[in-house]
């Protein structure tokens, strides 16, 4: 069981509007689904596009439901821009990040990235070669080192179609990481995705870990994508993702390797599908009830 103390219990904003594909979900408000997290017994959530800019409005929106700002993607492009480009706008991040009372910075290459393409997901992805390998973990250092000194812990995003998907590719990345500067942000539903054994990753890498997302699988739509060759954003919007209790992951296994290793900070339910189909509270309300059966928070 996991610690009500040390783990917290966030979802992202995802699953009413979709950042990568704003047409899903574009009829829901900003409030209507800060509102239903918080229903749904959620204390943390990520940030979409329909969040407030200004950080005083925010806060007095999540203030108002018993909610906080957890972490917030950030693209790098250490691969394929100077490294002064990614910094820039990385500052800027954290100091959002820093005012919102979060923790950590999961931040995800996005150079040579096919994620958001109508490239075949399964087959284009691109494999970087030892140089820029170089440019990604050296990096990666020194962003680690600038968010660090804002208090910030900045964790790292494997993910589909990205230059770290594998878990070859991730082993390399932490191996030539420095571990006081660049955790792992640990996503179940993307090694499940590509057919990696998330367990073995997550025992791996347990020490590194530093936020969780909470993503299932639906096989038959990730099988529907690799049989014809769709891209990332065609098997979202089949429902190749969903919440934990609703797809194929046994979350039991990784909330006792959590747990074992006293993992502090927070797991976050993250389900990207239509909310015109998968309607987002009821969802929502599934999966905490999921967690609490299987993590006891
Ligand atoms: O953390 C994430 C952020 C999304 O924008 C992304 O596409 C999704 O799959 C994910 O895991
Ligand atoms: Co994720």
């Amino acid at each position: 069981m996991l610690s009500k103390e040390r783990v917290h219990l966030g979802i992202a904003p995802i699953a009413w509007t979709n950042d990568d594909m704003p047409d899903l979900g574009a009829e829901n408000t900003f409030e209507q689904c800060v509102s239903e997290m918080a229903l749904a017994g959620f204390t943390g959530c990520e940030v979409g596009n329909k969040f407030p800019k200004d950080t005083v409005v925010l806060k007095k929106a999540l203030d108002l439901r018993g909610i906080q700002v957890c972490n917030a993607w950030y693209s790098t492009f250490l691969t394929t821009a100077p490294y002064e480009e990614t910094e820039k706008g990385f500052i800027q991040h954290i100091r959002f990040l820093k005012e919102m009372g979060a923790k950590v910075v999961g931040v995800s290459e996005q150079g040579h990235s096919i994620q958001g393409t109508d490239k075949a997901i399964f087959t284009e992805k691109y494999v970087m070669d030892d140089r820029e390998w170089e440019l990604l973990c050296t990096g990666l250092n020194k962003l680690g080192r600038v968010a660090r000194e804002e208090g910030i812990a900045l964790t790292f995003h494997h993910h589909m179609g990205t230059v770290v998907q594998t878990a070859d590719e991730i082993d390399r990345m932490m191996e030539n990481t420095d571990p006081e500067l660049v955790g792992l942000l640990f996503d179940s539903g993307h090694l499940a995705y590509c057919g990696e054994d998330y367990l073995v990753v997550l025992k791996k890498h347990i020490h590194r870990v530093r936020h969780v997302h909470l993503k299932d699988i639906r096989p038959e739509m990730v099988k529907k994508v690799k049989d014809e060759s769709l891209s990332f954003l065609q098997g979202v919007r089949l429902g190749a993702f969903t919440v934990p209790g609703d797809g194929s992951i046994d979350f039991g296994p990784i909330f006792d390797v959590l747990a074992e290793h006293d993992y502090s900070g927070y797991v976050l339910v993250e389900a990207e599908q239509d909310p015109a189909v998968a309607n987002p509270l009821e969802y929502a309300i599934r999966a905490r009830k999921y967690i609490a059966e299987k993590a006891g928070i």
